[in-house]
């Protein structure tokens, strides 16, 4: 059983509800998840996760939401070295803004790769103008992420 940290970037909790359904499922296959949605790093190191997933939507122009803001900011005064600890980044995002879309996980995917974080399933996308169901999505990228990550 691992222990996973699961840190979520939002503004309207579309991202809340999408890492809610990615607990649930690390639930049934028998591990544990710590949903953060002020998520930092004292937290994480805390936590002792054996892996780290963050689920985030973008805002602004191509902006982190401000509940993971402070988060992206201490990883990068902080450096907390990962060590190889693998990561996960679901981005929310809507492709109508084309070139910052999802930008703000693809913020996070480089600050954990900086940080010597494993990826071993390389980041998904989420769009709002091809999906309605954002967690069946996040769901379906989930299980390869569990097999390779846990
Ligand atoms: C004011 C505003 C700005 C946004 N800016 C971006 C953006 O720059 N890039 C992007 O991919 N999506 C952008 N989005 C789309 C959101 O990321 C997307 O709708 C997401 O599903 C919202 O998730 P949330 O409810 O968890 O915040 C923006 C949405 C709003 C309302």
């Amino acid at each position: 059983m691992a222990k996973v940290y699961l840190a979520v970037g939002t503004v309207t909790g579309t991202a809340t509800a999408v890492a809610q359904a990615l607990a649930a499922r690390l639930e049934e296959c028998g591990h544990s998840a710590i949903v953060d949605t002020t998520p930092g790093v004292e937290a994480l190191n805390d936590s002792a996760a054996d892996a780290v997933l963050i689920c985030t939507s973008t805002t602004g122009r191509g902006n982190l939401p401000a509940n993971i803001a402070p988060f992206y900011m201490q990883l990068e005064q902080q450096c907390p070295l990962q060590n190889g600890r693998p990561f996960g980044v679901i981005s929310l995002g809507d492709s109508s803004y084309d070139s910052t879309f999802c930008a703000a996980g693809g913020l996070l995917q480089e600050r954990f790769l900086e940080l010597q974080g494993t990826e071993p399933v390389p980041r998904v996308t989420i769009d709002a103008t091809e999906t309605v169901t954002p967690d069946d999505d996040a769901l379906f990228w989930l299980n390869e992420w569990i097999e390779k990550a846990l």
